[in-house]
């Protein structure tokens, strides 16, 4: 099948920089996703987006040229719950992916298991309006408590205006709780503002809640980007990252976020955006938890 992108879709960046930054050994690029291909794994009906093709071979590319060992290949809106994609990547990793599934209450048991032999440890609830039609609560719940005793957790996607009116079906879930990109903070407020404060709440009571601490190119106001050969750049978004880092250093995941669907104004080069790390994480033990011992801990314990 042939699809065309959204008007004004910014491809993934290629050739990037390699980073200054030297990864930890064994790394885990904890959120990135493929995007078809298109014409091999259809995009979904449903879809919000249609991306440009982000294969597992171009992540796979990308994850040995930027020194990570492992990838998180989270399941990307654009392929609804179609996980073939998804799952294409993780069986063809040669055991170096694990996954995070889209799935719809109608899944059986026996999909569920295919699910965790491909390597997937957990379900995505997303919440963004822009990308995906509503679920019911009781519908999410219900997914919820039945990946549960797999040893899944459930990844959430939403924004910070939103976390009030979420906040109990957040912290009724069962398992461990994934926010993506920290919640996605307006970093143009004040970090102590009772917005960010009510993020840094949540995970202070709730220990089994996880943050990720990335996509800063899509949070930041003022920048400066990742272009260029730019050492420091999303000046604005590390005291948030990093106070999530300094606060919960055994509950926090990085990644790409490649091939960073949905960017509207440029497309970093992710050679920088791991330059961005040790800004957020500026100590060997914080960035070995970061990048090496959580996500381990979380996706490959049978390793830990
Ligand atoms: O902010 C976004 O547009 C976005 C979209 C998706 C997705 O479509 O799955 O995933 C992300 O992590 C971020």
């Amino acid at each position: 099948m042939q699809f065309e992108k959204t008007p004004g879709w910014l491809d993934w960046y290629a050739g990037p920089s390699k980073p200054r930054f030297t990864l930890p050994a064994g790394a885990v690029d904890a959120h990135c996703h493929v995007f078809g291909p298109g014409a091999e794994f259809p995009y979904a009906p449903e879809r919000k987006y249609t991306p440009c093709d982000a294969s597992k071979a171009q992540l796979f590319a990308l994850r040995d040229h930027l020194g990570f060992a492992r990838n998180v290949v989270v399941q990307a809106t654009c392929h609804g719950a179609d996980n073939r994609a998804m799952v294409d990547a993780c069986k063809a990793s040669n055991g170096k992916a694990r996954g995070v599934a889209t799935v719809r209450r109608s899944i059986t048991d026996q999909e569920l298991q295919d699910l965790h032999a491909a390597g997937v440890r957990g379900v995505r609830f997303n919440f963004v309006k822009r990308l995906v039609d509503f679920t019911p609560k009781d519908e999410l719940l219900e997914i919820a408590n039945r990946i549960a005793p797999l040893g899944w957790h459930v990844v959430i996607y939403f924004e910070a205006v939103d976390l009030p009116e979420l906040w109990d079906f957040f912290t009724a879930l069962p398992t461990t709780v994934v926010v993506d990109h920290m919640g996605r903070p307006d970093v143009s407020k004040p970090i102590d503002g009772p917005e960010f404060e009510l993020f840094v709440k949540f995970m202070r009571e709730n220990p089994n809640v996880w943050s990720k601490v990335s996509c800063p190119e899509r949070l930041s106001v003022t920048g400066p980007k990742a272009l260029d050969g730019e050492q420091h750049a999303y000046r604005d978004v590390v005291p948030f990252a990093r106070r999530i880092v300094e606060q919960f250093p055994d509950r926090v995941l990085w990644g790409t976020d490649w091939p960073h669907p949905n960017l509207k104004d440029h497309m970093p080069d992710d050679g920088l955006l791991v330059d961005f790390i040790p800004h957020i994480a500026p100590t060997a033990e914080l960035q070995r938890k970061l990048l090496v011992d959580n996500p381990m801990r979380l996706y490959w314990p049978e390793e830990c």
